[in-house]
């Protein structure tokens, strides 16, 4: 008797096409399995139908397959195609009678004897260069596409090495100048029972060659960085040392933008030892770049200029919005740093993750919000800091023997002073990160309750407090209207106050941009998903009409228009810009009179709060970002941010996505709610990423 019904690697081929024609796999992931088929001549349907899942899960955005996962939603997979024609419907049951019969252990075992896997649980380190690679423990086995195996063990390798030994810190010098950087510690500026998490967080980065500051929005994460940076040239001077070589970089142009803003502004005000003030705030870089730029791209190519062999001259990196860093990427920057250079990690651990594959600082943070440490860790702390890392709700040290290594390195920030003044906005925040999911009523109450906070939905708005208040009572189409035309009208207005002199008067001009700029940046729609009627795509076509209607664009069809706000959607080298990029569309012509010709350029602002103009026709990965996408608007913030949440339910639709939403607004925020049923949902679902760091980085788990 056969273990399994007849199903062979054939009859699965046919299967993943039937998925692929029906949209339910990718072309890409079909095609590499029938390439391993046609490489390894195998007749494996069990490991052509691991090849599809693995390509699929990385277009996902998960680094590896997790099997004992897959198999635990394996009807998932059975009901994967509503069979069109007796053909499929005879595939679909042989397919599910196969897959019902298998076993985690058969699976294993059939995968680790496959010639196109390598089976790295086995000892030794010289497994054979194969396309896949087998991974994780048996209880819970990995399967990764090769280089993502092969980013996640550079990862833990360029981390764990870092971590090795804490740095013996002169304790005399780092308390002194502790003193002075910290003078708040103990005051009534810290809420009242807390300890100050900046100074533990910022000990705790200084005593490792790795180390992770995260915290939500204004809990002061910059604050803290630049009194760690404070902190640690400090040291050099007071040791007689040369100062670090220090660089500061961000995943995005945006994000690198805002933080040079925030650390120039922080640094000429943040309080230093008198008798270093003048050494130290030269010796505090303010200039930020983007990890591509740091890292040297090189035009059409995955490579950089630095990497191991030619490594990055620096001794200490400072990468902020860490949680917008995919598993490549952070690879790429453990490779390029010399193995004696410090990495320090900023970010919102609740953030979504990147857009490309891996949750790698989410990974690294698991434990961040109960410390997790050690006794000889807390003692360290309390010497030093004179604080003790105690339990916000029990008043416990976070005390653990058994935390891991990155634990002893990782602070995380809990008070916010961001939002002192529109508190709304926190605590809006804090409810839908809470552990235990927050009820939909308890979220749409402080919505529709705090005069900072709005909610649009079927026959209920209520407006925040600052934003133009409607006259009469609207549907939800025309208070979405109105909100985009009021939300968008300062900027557009803003176009007209365009200087006389034209391009004779430069300076003029790249002052008008930037006041184009800081105006956009006061209103921006957020939205879940691209598609559909409450997608980015439809929205932006929508908005635009609005803005006709209301005068604010002009009228017509053409792609380039003054006021066209766009998004880059790929790095172009050449141009020097990076996805994620935003640029708007300005006419310079300096005579106002319909005859004239318009003059179009697109501005962006760069990463020195300067302008560059680019020709419209030169741009060719760009799109219209009235609407732009939650993951898109990471490391970017507005002060009144809208978030449009579709009418139809969706994977995409989790409490990490409504959180990054909300947390991109400094005052104002309005959610959008044409289906007030997905909110329930939204806030129970989760990002699930599969990834190997995980176990790697967090304390062992009781079996
Ligand atoms: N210890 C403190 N006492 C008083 N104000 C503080 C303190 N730390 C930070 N702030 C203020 O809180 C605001 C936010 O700080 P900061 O920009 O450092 O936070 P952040 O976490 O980096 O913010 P973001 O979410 O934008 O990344 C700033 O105005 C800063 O001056």
């Amino acid at each position: 008797m056969t273990r399994f019904p007849v199903f062979d690697a054939t009859l699965l081929l046919q299967l993943l096409e039937d998925w692929q024609q029906s949209g339910r796999l990718r072309a890409l992931d079909l095609a590499l399995a029938r390439f391993i088929r046609q490489q390894t001549a195998t007749d494996d349907p069990l490991l052509l139908l691991s090849v599809a899942l693995v390509s699929e899960a990385a277009g996902q955005g998960h680094v590896c397959l997790d099997l004992h996962t897959s198999l635990q939603q394996r009807q998932q997979l059975q009901q994967r195609l509503q069979p069109a024609n007796t053909a499929q419907q005879q595939r679909q049951q042989c397919f599910v009678q196969w897959l019902q019969g298998l076993t985690l252990e058969a699976w294993l075992s059939s995968l680790s004897l496959s010639p196109a896997i390598s089976d790295c649980r086995a000892a030794g380190d010289a497994w054979p260069e194969r396309p896949l690679v087998l991974s994780g423990s048996n209880h819970s086995p990995l399967l990764y596409l090769r280089r993502y195996h092969q980013h996640e063990q550079q990862i833990q390798q360029g981390i764990l090495q870092r971590l090795q030994q804490p740095l013996a810190l002169p304790e005399a010098a780092t308390q002194h100048l502790l003193q002075a950087l910290f003078p708040e510690s103990g005051s009534a500026r810290l809420p009242t029972d807390q300890p100050d998490w900046q100074k533990i967080s910022c000990v705790l980065a200084a005593r490792h060659n790795f180390g992770i500051i995260t915290g939500g929005p204004g809990t002061g994460k910059t604050t803290t960085v630049i009194r760690l940076l404070a902190l640690l040239q400090g040291l050099q001077l007071l040791q007689q040392q040369p100062l670090l070589q220090i660089r500061l970089a961000a995943p995005t142009g945006k994000a690198a933008a805002r933080l040079n803003a925030s650390i120039s502004r922080n640094v000429s005000s943040q309080p230093l030892p008198a008798a270093l003030e003048q050494q130290l705030r030269a010796a505090i870089p303010t200039q930020v770049t983007t990890l591509h730029r740091l890292l040297g791209s090189q035009a059409n190519t995955r490579h950089f200029r630095h990497h191991a062999g030619h490594p990055l001259p620096a001794d200490l990196v400072v990468v902020d919005e860490a949680s917008m860093v995919d598993v490549e990427m952070m690879a790429r920057l453990l490779d390029a740093l010399p193995p004696t250079a410090r990495l320090i990690l900023i970010g919102d651990k609740d953030q979504l993750a990147s857009v490309e594959a891996g949750s790698v600082l989410g990974d690294l943070c698991q434990d961040a919000l109960a410390g997790h440490y050690t006794a000889d860790t807390c003692d360290w702390i309390q010497r030093i800091t004179g604080e003790a890392p105690l339990d916000p709700q029990t008043g416990r040290l976070l005390l653990d023997e058994q935390g891991s290594a990155i634990s002893q390195a990782t602070g995380m920030l809990r008070h916010s002073y961001r939002f002192a003044n529109h508190p709304g906005i926190g605590q809006l925040a804090a409810t839908v990160n809470r552990t235990q999911p927050a009820a939909a009523t308890e979220v749409l109450q402080l919505l529709e309750s705090r005069d900072n906070l709005g909610c649009l939905r079927p026959e209920k708005n209520h407006w925040t407090r600052s934003f133009p208040q409607p006259t009469r009572p609207l549907t939800l189409q025309q208070a979405f209207h109105h909100l985009v035309v009021e939300g968008y009208r300062g900027y557009l207005q803003q176009l007209n106050q365009r200087p006389t002199t034209g391009q004779d008067d430069p300076e003029a001009l790249q002052h008008w941009a930037q006041a184009v700029f800081a105006a956009h940046a006061r209103f921006q729609l957020l939205a879940a998903v691209r598609q559909g009627d409450w997608g980015v795509e439809q929205l932006n076509r929508e908005i635009r009409k609005a803005l006709v209607t209301a005068g604010l664009l002009p009228a017509g069809n053409q792609q380039w228009y003054a006021g066209r706000p766009v998004l880059i959607t790929r790095n172009d080298y050449s141009l020097k810009l990076m996805n994620g990029d935003i640029g708007i569309c300005l006419d310079l012509c300096s005579d106002a009179s319909p005859d004239q010709p318009a003059q179009l350029w697109v501005a962006f602002a760069d990463e020195q709060g300067g302008i560059r103009w680019i020709l419209p026709s030169r741009l060719q990965d760009a799109e219209t970002v009235f609407a732009m996408t939650v993951h898109k608007s990471q490391g970017s913030e507005f002060e009144h941010t809208a978030l449009v949440l579709p009418d139809q339910p969706g994977p995409v639709l989790t409490r990490e996505l409504l959180y990054t939403g909300i947390t991109r607004s400094s005052k104002d925020f309005t959610l959008v709610l044409p289906n007030p049923e997905l909110l329930t949902g939204t806030l129970q679902n989760r990002v699930e990423r599969a990834s190997g760091l995980q176990p790697l980085f967090s304390r062992p788990k009781p079996d």
